[in-house]
């Protein structure tokens, strides 16, 4: 085998279809069942566009408001979901808390090795609908705080919010959240939808998928670089010292490029001329930098942004903007790909569902080039 045939990383490769979203670097564009998804963060709920992606069209009102009951009713916590989660240490990461607390919910559900579609949209509600409370109660018991229950008369993001800090959110916050979720919700075959694409494909349960696709997640190479972005930004203001922080970003970044570090937040695989939710994501960050009066943090972020474009040419993607925006609404550093969890859950198991309807189980070659037959003795 030579090496042209070898596709390292599987950059490149078509491995099969999909009706669920379409991602054109071309045009710059992400559709999500055929609408482009700047139109569903305008326009709508996370609620619907979660419909819309496990069900291929937006509800109707009578839909919506079954759907939302279901959610609404399966947002608490058991109790021995609890108990789970408080026997963690507070030193692991609240990425291992929702893979553990996804596992967990696959072994307490009574159908879990049913994989009808019947079964497995049930399941995808339920995990959709507990997800945030895994994610809430998690952040609470680090910060020794008492845990919030769900309310059943706040819709997806503001419930979130709600369980999280205790308080109502401002409209607008819950506007930028629920942004934030819907652009995050679905991205075709990226690392974490294909860990659970390759899961599903040897018929193993959709808990046990997800609970996959969550670990490939936590890497700073795709999720976890929402939370590795505030990390540059803390390390860019404590070495600006009494300096301006904007300022110093350039300065920052040459020694960071010279050490050969990659910068958390830019590049992608596909899209090489812009990430098409940016845009999006950027407008909400304004509003929130207005909201909570950081004009530092926006201009630390335009900083950065225009020294890595000048020096790499290299755009940023949607954690760019979603690290800061979490980091203003108050979430701590380690949960923002917990969040991030909580949103592709969605697009997760309209993949799950979607391979199943046409499996194959996914098995690729590899060229090896060990050591040549030998012999003992
Ligand atoms: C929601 C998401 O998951 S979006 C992705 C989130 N991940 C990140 O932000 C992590 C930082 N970014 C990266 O590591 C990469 O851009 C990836 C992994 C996202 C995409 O990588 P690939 O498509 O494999 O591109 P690759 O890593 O080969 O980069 C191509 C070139 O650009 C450089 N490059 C790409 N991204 C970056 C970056 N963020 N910082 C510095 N250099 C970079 C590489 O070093 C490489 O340079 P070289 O040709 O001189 O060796
Ligand atoms: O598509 C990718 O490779 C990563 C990404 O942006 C996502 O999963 O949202």
């Amino acid at each position: 085998m030579t090496d042209e045939q070898i596709h390292k990383g599987l950059a490149g490769v078509l491995v099969d279809t999909t009706k669920i979203s379409k991602v054109n670097p071309e045009t710059n564009s992400l559709l999500y069942r055929g609408y482009p998804v700047q139109e569903l963060a305008a326009h709508c709920s996370f609620e619907e566009v979660a419909y819309l992606l496990w069900n291929g069209e937006l509800p109707t009102t009578d839909e919506l408001a079954e759907f939302t009951d279901g959610e609404r009713s399966q947002r608490a916590l058991s109790p021995e979901l609890k108990a789970v989660i408080d026997a963690l240490p507070l030193t692991c990461h609240p990425m291992d808390v929702c893979r553990t607390a996804a596992s967990v919910l696959g072994a307490q559900h009574e159908q879990a090795d049913d994989s009808s579609l019947q079964a497995n949209m049930e399941k995808s509600v339920s995990l959709f609908a507990a997800m945030p409370a895994v994610v809430a109660y998690d952040q609470r018991r680090r910060r020794g705080e008492d845990v919030v229950e769900p309310r059943d008369d706040l819709d997806y993001s503001a419930n979130f919010l709600w369980m999280t800090f205790g308080e109502e959110a401002a409209p607008e916050v819950v506007e930028a959240f629920n942004v934030s979720m819907i652009l995050y919700a679905e991205h075709s075959f990226n690392a974490s939808t294909f860990t659970g694409r390759v899961i599903t494909s040897t018929l193993s349960d959709l808990h046990s998928a997800v609970t996959g696709a969550i670990g490939a997640l936590k890497g700073p190479l795709h999720g976890g670089a929402n939370e590795a972005v505030m990390h540059t930004f803390e390390e860019i203001i404590s070495s600006a010292g009494e300096g301006d922080v904007a300022e110093h970003a350039a300065g920052w970044l040459d020694a960071a490029l010279a050490d050969k570090k990659k910068i958390m937040g830019f590049g992608h695989r596909v899209y090489k001329n812009g990430d098409s939710r940016v845009p999006t994501m950027k407008a909400s960050m304004d509003k929130m930098v207005k909201h909570y009066d950081r004009a530092d943090l926006g201009e630390l972020y335009t900083a950065l942004e225009s020294a890595m474009g000048e020096r790499k040419n290299i755009l940023p993607n949607l954690d760019y903007p979603a690290g800061p925006v979490y980091h203003l609404m108050g979430f701590d550093t380690p949960t923002f790909t917990p969040l991030f969890v909580a949103a592709r859950i969605t697009g997760w198991t309209a993949h799950i569902m979607e391979q199943l309807e046409a499996n194959s189980l996914i098995r690729p070659l590899s060229a090896y080039d060990g050591t040549e037959e030998r012999h003992l003795g």
